[in-house]
């Protein structure tokens, strides 16, 4: 890593101008980002935003239709070792029913280039080292995926694609593959991971990718995420015009057309409203702060709104209420 420029290191993942319809569909549409290593990327965005297309697309799996997918400038196909250099989990993993957690690995073991000694090491790592002897077809969704996580990580490989991977796990394999992903991470290794909420993986990523629509909507570390979450305040005086004429004088920004005597403000405390409406004699009748929260600024930018808006941020009547905040 030591000093090398992210775009020219080879655990980098490049997409740029990236394109991919199917028939109408527009599935990627002129998607650009790039993930570093060393740091977990949420790649984040609902359902059908085009997460899967484009680590396909990574993967050498589905040809886009414009731009380009590398993986430390060179597509997938273009990789000397590609198994020892990319190691993905896409969604519905499948595995032979009949076979053994162990025999699983084993059959992948040659492929990715590996002795069969590896199997063993890999499922260790992620804590099926008791039931490697075990069926497949036995196994809870929880145990598939940490099998997944086995085969993905069987070639050593320094880039992770990871998709959904948090499916179908429990709390505590919730908390295990955090702790596994951000170790992987510490370990130089550039994890990017999708999901359709923010919230199953806020505590795991450094770095948010969101998307939707094909598009990209924001890219940033979780902290800049986080500090455009803007605190509200909602406002409630039988005084319409004594609190309007308050608003006005104070300059604060309202988040939408209010009734008469209700003001929802952005950008703006409780103390600072109330102390105001206090010094004006304003009488007040509710003063209520929220804080939209993280889920609720996401639900905000993958929002169904015209495609040039951008990531405007500007709130919403009704939205940032669905983090179960008191309102
Ligand atoms: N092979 C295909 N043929 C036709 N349409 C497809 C194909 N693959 C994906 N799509 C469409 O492309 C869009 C993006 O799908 P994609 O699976 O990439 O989204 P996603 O973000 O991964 O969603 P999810 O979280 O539901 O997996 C959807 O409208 C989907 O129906």
């Amino acid at each position: 890593m030591a000093g090398m420029p992210p775009s020219t290191d080879d655990r980098t993942i490049r997409v740029a101008r990236l394109s991919k319809s199917f028939g109408a569909v527009r599935a990627v549409d002129d998607l650009s980002f790039e993930v570093g290593p060393g740091r977990v990327t949420g790649f984040l965005g609902p359902n059908g935003a085009g997460k899967t297309t484009t680590l396909r697309m990574l993967l050498g799996l589905v040809r886009p239709t414009s731009g380009t997918a590398t993986i430390g400038g060179r597509t997938y196909t273009e990789l000397d070792r590609p198994g020892r250099t990319v190691g993905a989990a896409l969604e519905a993993a499948s595995f032979h029913p009949g076979r053994t957690a162990l025999d699983h690995l084993r059959v992948y073991a040659p492929q990715v280039g590996v002795p069969d000694s590896r199997a063993s090491d890999v499922l260790r790592l992620v804590g099926l080292e008791a039931v490697a002897d075990r069926r497949v077809g036995g196994f809870s969704l929880g145990m598939r995926q940490r099998l997944g996580l086995a085969t993905t990580l069987l070639g050593d490989p320094p880039v992770l694609l990871l998709d959904e991977p948090a499916n179908g796990l429990d709390p505590e394999g919730i908390r295990w593959l955090r702790v596994l992903l951000r170790t992987l991470a510490a370990e130089g290794r550039t994890v990017l991971v999708s999901s359709h909420v923010l919230s199953e993986v806020e505590q795991t990523v450094d770095d948010v990718v969101i998307i939707a629509r094909g598009r990209l909507v924001h890219a940033s570390s979780l902290g800049d995420l986080a500090g455009l979450a803007r605190p509200r305040v909602r406002v409630v005086s039988p005084d319409g015009a004594g609190l309007a004429a308050l608003v006005a004088r104070a300059g604060w920004a309202r988040a939408g057309s209010d009734e008469p005597g209700v003001a929802e403000l952005v950008d703006v405390t409780t103390a600072t409203v109330g102390a105001a409406a206090f010094a004006a004699g304003v009488e007040l009748h509710e003063l209520t702060g929220r804080d939209a929260g993280l889920e609720g600024l996401f639900l905000e930018l993958v929002a169904d709104r015209s495609a040039t808006a951008g990531p405007d941020l500007t709130p919403e009547p009704g939205a940032g209420t669905t983090d179960g905040t008191a309102a």
